[in-house]
């Protein structure tokens, strides 16, 4: 950055030495707009990554307009080419943009967006990528997607210059034309097109490449980011038990990301690639208008064509908007009912065996009849408008073919262009006023841009504040010296901060198999989630034996889609055991029948019986082994004599596992060695009893 800075200032100082000693001319203004660069460079230090990258890289194009500039000036560049010399003024305009894009980054909602771009342009993390002709190559991910910005950046400023000098080749071989000079006309073709028309096609190639690996490289790392975030250390459960601003984060993760990432990218290059177009381009019209006189006067006004091709963009752009605008309401509906639609399909099929069991179908199929219904009537509606708005842009665009003519046709007729000047003047009309559309146009998209920018900065704000009362959370699990699993003045509560349960002191004996009870909502599965570490209300101590580990079988399992052995290790690696051990863990919990499927790749969720998805749980547990095993209502499902051979298999297989479970049957006494039963107060808070009043084991 000091260096680039540095750069500039020196080539200001060179170009204020040339000026100043009156070489050829060289305006005063240039070397002024180069130390204004210099410094923008340099203050930039401190912007995001993002802007950061931009502002270099119009530094850079400032300093080849520059060197352009002087080149003509001092006569380094002669002949032919002095005609294509960029006018000082479009040095004055990149450095305009650099101001620009520096005040951009004191606006908060650009802040936001670099904030969540910078995570990926500051990543640390190594990577390899693949060059063509250098092979892999290692560096920062970071560095990575800034090289690939940056030379997207030139890319899109080399296509318009690149446009700026076939403008003066249309110029050229028209006037070729008009003379009748075949040479000329050839040479226009074959020496100045072709070759530029070759480096055109080449630069949109790379461009392709380039922009579709930034994209799914920089989505990449965000959904590892996200995911990271949001799944670690059980932020994603405390954001659903705070229930606040966190609502599909599937939705954020898999959509607004790719369309964060997607948008960021083209509204940025595409809004500088429109701005460049702009000023480049009203710099021919403005140049070739000199001397024109207003129709039917003699009054001069000085870039004619200019303000006529903006009156005519403006005009164009506002009946667009006052036809258009009611699509941008009807377009947000499109989203919320085809989104309402499918929730009602995913639905359906998450609760398909209820709905054949109430014979429920017709009910559906017209509760989807009319979901469907609202979706082909926004639709009609989206479709009406769109044929009154293409009415008008279809003349318009077809207008827009005669009136650069009409407008400069009476200054060819009085001799004062050419028609390749005039042909200049209509390719230069075109561009200015799709530029200058463009910038009005795209407020739909910044519309539908800023609604993905609140979901992610919503997202984040609950993964935040799920991750704030995570770490300040004074209801401590740790792990102590001594045998027993200690709660030491623990005081459980809800979300909203009421009590819940409250105990001064209870251990949990190893080898001692408890039983808890009491009535439904009393807290007896809070006070499990608050012993595995992932309920965060409350305080107190759960103090667990140094080195142990624990193991929760919740009543619903949860079985992930895939294999069967996947279903069985989870969450292990589907290899941590081998077949022998998962078929044998499989058999001992009485599911034989599915001890040879392990490698039988389907929803088990839907498939198994709720039984036997409480089975598949406890042969995880089997495999797992821990030191502690908390049953909550785990064996709820089945019949009784099931679920006490289920007691007996989980004693013998794991003798030095100590079992913990909740309960409502009576029939489960005769496994536990101890119960504790949930008292409720009046008040609603829950306090544990030691009943001690368990049958001993048999
Ligand atoms: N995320 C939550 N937000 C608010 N309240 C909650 C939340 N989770 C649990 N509760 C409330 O906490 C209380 C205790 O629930 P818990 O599931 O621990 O009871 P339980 O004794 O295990 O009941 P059951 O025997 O019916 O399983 C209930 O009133 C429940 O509504």
């Amino acid at each position: 950055m000091i260096k680039a800075s540095v750069a500039l200032a020196v080539v200001g100082l060179a170009v204020l030495l040339a000026s100043l000693s009156g070489a050829a001319g060289v305006p005063f203004y240039l070397p002024l707009s180069s130390l204004v660069l210099a410094g923008i460079v340099f203050a930039g230090r401190n912007i995001p990554t993002f802007l950061r990258i931009f502002v270099v890289m119009i530094a850079a194009t400032h300093l080849v307009l520059v060197a352009l500039v002087v080149g003509a000036a001092t006569g380094l560049i002669t002949g032919d080419y002095t005609g294509y010399v960029p006018p000082p003024s479009a040095a004055l305009g990149a450095t305009a943009f650099g101001a620009i894009i520096y005040g951009l980054s004191y606006v908060p909602v650009v802040r936001t967006i670099c904030r969540i771009t910078d995570l990926y342009l500051d990543s640390q993390a190594d990577s390899v990528i693949r060059i063509p002709f250098l092979g892999l190559v290692r560096a920062r991910e970071g560095t990575i997607g800034i090289a690939m910005i940056g030379i997207l950046i030139a890319i899109n400023l080399a296509q318009v210059a690149l446009n700026v000098r076939l403008s003066f080749f249309s110029r050229d071989m028209f006037n070729a034309l008009e003379a009748k000079d075949a040479a000329a006309f050839w040479y226009q073709l074959f020496v100045i097109f072709t070759p530029l028309a070759a480096v055109f096609v080449a630069m949109a190639l790379t461009e392709v490449l380039l922009q579709n690996v930034l994209s799914i490289r920089w989505r990449a790392f965000l959904n590892t980011y996200y995911l990271r975030e949001w799944l670690g250390d059980g932020t994603h459960y405390r954001m659903q038990i705070m229930g606040r601003g966190a609502d599909n984060p599937d939705q954020r993760i898999s959509e607004d990301l790719r369309k964060f990432v997607e948008s960021t990218y083209s509204l940025s290059v595409g809004l500088m690639n429109q701005a460049a177009t702009l000023v480049s381009f009203v710099a021919i019209l403005w140049t070739i208008s000199a001397g024109f006189t207003f129709p039917g006067t003699s009054v001069e006004v000085p870039g004619l064509l200019v303000w006529v091709c903006a009156a005519y963009a403006i005009l164009g752009t506002w009946v667009t908007h006052l036809i258009g605008r009611p699509l941008i309401a009807l377009n947000f509906e499109q989203e919320r009912v085809e989104a309402n639609y499918r929730f009602s399909l995913a639905r359906l099929r998450e609760y398909t065996e209820q709905v054949a069991l109430l014979s429920g179908e017709t009910a559906e199929r017209e509760g989807l009849g009319r979901r469907f219904g609202q979706i082909v009537d926004n639709y009609m509606r989206i479709v009406f408008r769109l044929i009154k708005l293409n009415t008008f842009t279809s003349a318009y665009f077809q207008a827009n073919v005669v009136v650069p003519y009409i407008l400069t046709a009476p200054y060819y007729f009085i001799g004062k262009i050419s028609l390749g000047q005039m042909q200049q003047v209509v390719g230069a009309f075109s561009r200015v006023e799709s530029a200058l559309t463009y910038f009005i146009t795209i407020y739909t998209t910044l519309a539908d841009y800023k609604a993905v920018l609140d979901r992610l900065t919503t997202f984040e704000g609950a993964i935040a504040s799920a991750q704030r009362v995570g770490g300040e959370s004074k209801l401590a699990v740790a792990e102590a010296p001594g045998r027993d699993l200690r709660l030491n003045d623990l005081d459980v509560r809800l979300p909203d901060g009421s009590a819940l349960m409250h105990t001064d002191e209870l251990a949990f004996h190893p080898g001692e198999r408890t039983l808890m009870t009491g009535p439904s909502g009393s807290g007896k599965s809070t006070l499990f989630r608050a012993i595995a570490g992932i309920w965060p209300f409350g305080e107190g101590q759960v103090l667990v034996p140094e080195g142990q580990t624990m193991m929760l079988l919740p009543q619903r399992p949860y079985i992930p889609i895939g294999t069967l052995r996947e279903a069985v290790t989870y969450p292990s690696r589907a290899d941590a055991y081998d077949d022998i051990q998962i078929a044998e863990a499989l058999r001992s919990a009485r599911l034989p029948q599915i001890a040879e499927r392990l490698d039988d790749d389907r929803n088990w969720a839907q498939t198994l019986s709720l039984g036997e998805q409480q089975r598949l749980a406890v042969a995880r547990a089997l495999l797992a082994k821990p030191d502690w095993l908390f049953l909550d209502e785990a064996t709820a499902a089945l019949d009784e004599p099931t679920e006490g051979e289920i007691y007996r298999i989980i004693k013998d297989k794991l003798p030095n596992t100590t079992v913990v479970s909740i309960g409502h049957r009576s029939t489960l006494a005769a496994y536990h060695d101890r119960r504790i039963d949930m008292k409720k107060s009046d008040g609603g808070l829950s306090t544990p009893v030691d009943l001690r009043q368990a049958e001993p084991a048999e």
